[in-house]
């Protein structure tokens, strides 16, 4: 796999086989297209401290937005803590310079009691506001991750189907979904960033007042752990990004361990123990990469604790020299040790809190990048109107390739008519359009050249989400949402409220009435094993409620792709009558199927091959070409079926796949 990251290139040593065997090569998060990764790179202590109003900004946005009261009630008792701290150490020195003054021990004490008790009363004001603090911020924090999460799955659930099969865009939405959390957390840091600069300009500004050379030496102090955790997150931060594909792949792993769907071929095929150890293996990429980390942290704190106590020494020498020398009375002197431990703990868990306010806001980040593309990708809103009763569908010259694959188009120059209110069905072998067809003529893609047009509206130019309302689909992999049966049919018109008469009428029609009736519960059973009460279908019950479903939809066009294929053979009698019965009364339907039966039901017929239209016409037409392609996948079918009725050697079987 070729890598365009910027970021850091994994060692190739740390590419594991297994990576190789499943993955075809080493999973690396190309960060190709992230802007701000070289940004991160180059970040600096002053940069960093330079993009903390944009970041405290950004947070307070996302406060502001999910909930103002809270924030009111955060901003407030921070402010007041800080306020608070300054009066509390400069209540200290006054006491302390009560305490070291001349005179009877008991004047001394009398002299230093109000100070005294501002101390108290400052830090029980300290104790009430913190806890306010903690309040507000608790309040907050679930809503700011509530309304990140709002806009990263509207976003995600308005663009074009392209862009979630673009896979730039989609790494994109696998990153962006951190940024939710990641918006939660901000709100705890940010609230800790605040609370350290209003006790760290509270203690800078005691020690300013008491002696001019306290204040770089409280910087010296600092500058160390400073530099230890901008190295450290930054290192984390690169790590992650080139890690997160792995990681990914890593979970997917487990997830097919477990999934349903996989558990049968698993035990029959035994392909735990080759997942397992392919996960092992991959783990084992992943922890080496770790433990690289871990000694390099390691090393890079060595070196933040000797600068830091080198500093520390030379702090308390300078103090030492200065009360020493009697430049600096004893009092001020006790103070100012505590206002530079108060200001040191401060200024490094500011750092500490930036550097993790920063790191979580380029997750925010992502999801605005999201959001912003999302705009970009969105299936626009308005546009030239679509008749409720369409009257007929047509394909002009249409070519159509799928994005970001430089494979033949899966429809080349494709001109045909669908009327409406009858059956066209489409018929060709595997890959040869068909799905791309129906999403095209649905709007889900748009031409590359050439015009699909909806009674003279091109899709291009169509209301696309009045164009989404004219259909009913039921898809190949139509969806087995895990929800109840109720559920499962009636998400077919979400916009509207839940209507028995229209259900039970739908899953009349479809047979999913039956299906229902075994139900152990009923309308109410949840379709999804792995959950308690939770029941799963087969493949022909989910499809009759699949039919049900686009039935209850109510659209005038239904699409249908392979709509029996996993029906027995009652009921696939059954669902072709339901569509002519349909059609005749002026429902459109298009039909695409590999069943001939099926196909005699059609009105007219469109052959693809290749992505090309090669013959139209009805069944009876189609099937007088005996060079036809038509003709021929009939021919085939029909031996099959002679083949099958008719052992070998049996004259007179039955030789028509139309009966
Ligand atoms: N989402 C996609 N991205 C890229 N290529 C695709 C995508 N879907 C289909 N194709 C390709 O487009 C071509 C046409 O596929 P399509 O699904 O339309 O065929 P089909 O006639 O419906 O096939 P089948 O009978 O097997 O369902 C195939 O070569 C397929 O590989």
């Amino acid at each position: 796999m070729e890598s365009t990251q910027t970021g850091p290139e994994r060692p190739p040593h740390s590419i594991s086989q297994s990576e190789q065997l499943l993955f075809g090569g080493p999973l690396l998060y190309d960060t190709g297209w992230s802007s701000y990764d070289g940004a991160f790179a180059r970040l600096s202590l002053w940069s960093m401290v330079a993009t903390l109003p944009r970041l405290i900004v950004t947070t307070v946005r996302l406060a502001r937005d999910a909930d103002r009261d809270a924030l009111r009630v955060v901003a407030a008792a921070e402010l007041g803590r800080g306020v608070a701290q300054a009066i509390g150490l400069v209540a200290v020195n006054t006491v302390l310079a009560a305490l070291l003054a001349e005179g009877a021990a008991a004047d001394r004490l009398r002299d230093a009691l109000p100070a005294l008790v501002a101390v108290a009363v400052t830090a029980l004001l300290g104790a009430l506001l913190a806890a306010a603090s903690t309040y507000g911020s608790g309040r907050l924090e679930p809503k700011v991750e509530r309304v990140a999460t709002e806009r990263y799955l509207a976003r995600a659930a308005a663009v074009e189907l392209a862009a979630i099969e673009d896979d730039q865009f989609h790494r994109l939405l696998d990153t962006a979904q951190y940024g939710a959390t990641s918006a939660r957390r901000m709100i705890d840091y940010c609230v800790r960033v605040v609370n350290a600069l209003l006790s760290l300009v509270a203690a800078a500004s005691v020690l300013t007042v008491l002696h001019p050379v306290l204040l770089p030496l409280l910087a010296l102090m600092t500058v160390p752990s400073m530099w230890r955790t901008l190295v450290t997150t930054r290192r984390r931060y690169q790590s992650f990004r080139t890690w997160v594909q792995h990681a990914r792949a890593s979970r997917v792993l487990s997830s097919e361990l477990t999934a349903t769907e996989t558990a049968a071929e698993i035990r029959v095929h035994q392909v735990g123990p080759f997942l397992l150890k392919h996960f092992r293996d991959m783990s084992a990429s992943s922890e080496a990469e770790q433990t690289r980390l871990a000694r390099l942290d390691a090393r890079t704190g060595l070196w933040a604790s000797a600068w830091t106590g080198l500093a520390s020494i030379a702090t308390y020498l300078t103090l030492g020299a200065l009360a020493w020398g009697g430049t600096m009375a004893m009092s001020v002197a006790g103070t100012a040790v505590l206002a530079i431990r108060t200001g040191s703990a401060s200024l490094s868990g500011m750092v500490h809190s930036i550097n993790n306010l920063y790191d979580e806001s380029l997750f925010v980040a992502d999801l605005d990048r999201l959001c912003t593309e999302a705009a970009g990708w969105a299936i626009p809103t308005g546009g030239r109107p679509i008749p409720r009763r369409p009257r007929r569908i047509t394909f002009e010259n249409v070519t159509f390739r799928y994005p970001g694959t430089d494979a033949p188009p899966a429809l080349a120059d494709v001109t045909l008519t669908i009327p409406t209110g009858r059956i066209t069905a489409l018929v060709g072998e595997n890959g040869s359009g068909k799905s791309t067809l129906v999403k095209l003529l649905a709007g889900l893609y748009l031409p590359e050249s050439g015009s699909v047009t909806w009674d003279g509206v091109p899709t291009t130019q169509a209301d696309r989400h009045q164009l989404f309302a004219r259909i009913a689909m039921v898809a190949q992999d139509f969806n087995r949402w895990r929800f109840t049966a109720r559920v499962n049919i009636t998400i077919g018109a979400p916009n509207i409220p839940i209507d028995e008469d229209r259900l039970r009428a739908a899953a009349r029609d479809s047979g999913a009435d039956t299906v229902v009736e075994d139900l152990p519960r009923g309308w109410d059973t949840l379709l999804a094993r792995g959950y308690q009460g939770g029941h799963q279908l087969s493949g022909g019950q989910w499809q009759r409620l699949g039919i049900a479903r686009a039935h209850y939809r109510g659209a005038p066009v239904l699409i249908v792709d392979e709509p029996t294929a996993a029906l027995d053979a009652k009921e696939e009698q059954r669902v072709f009558d339901q569509i002519r019965d349909l059609a005749a009364a002026g429902q459109t339907v298009i039909l695409i199927t590999h069943r001939m039966a099926s196909v005699r039901h059609a009105d007219l017929v469109h052959v693809l091959h290749h992505g090309r239209l090669v013959e139209s016409g009805s069944p009876s037409e189609l099937l007088a070409r005996p060079d036809g392609h038509f003709s021929e996948l009939y021919g085939i079918q029909a031996a099959q079926f002679e083949r099958r009725a008719a052992p070998a050697g049996t004259p007179g079987a039955p030789a028509s796949p139309l009966v």
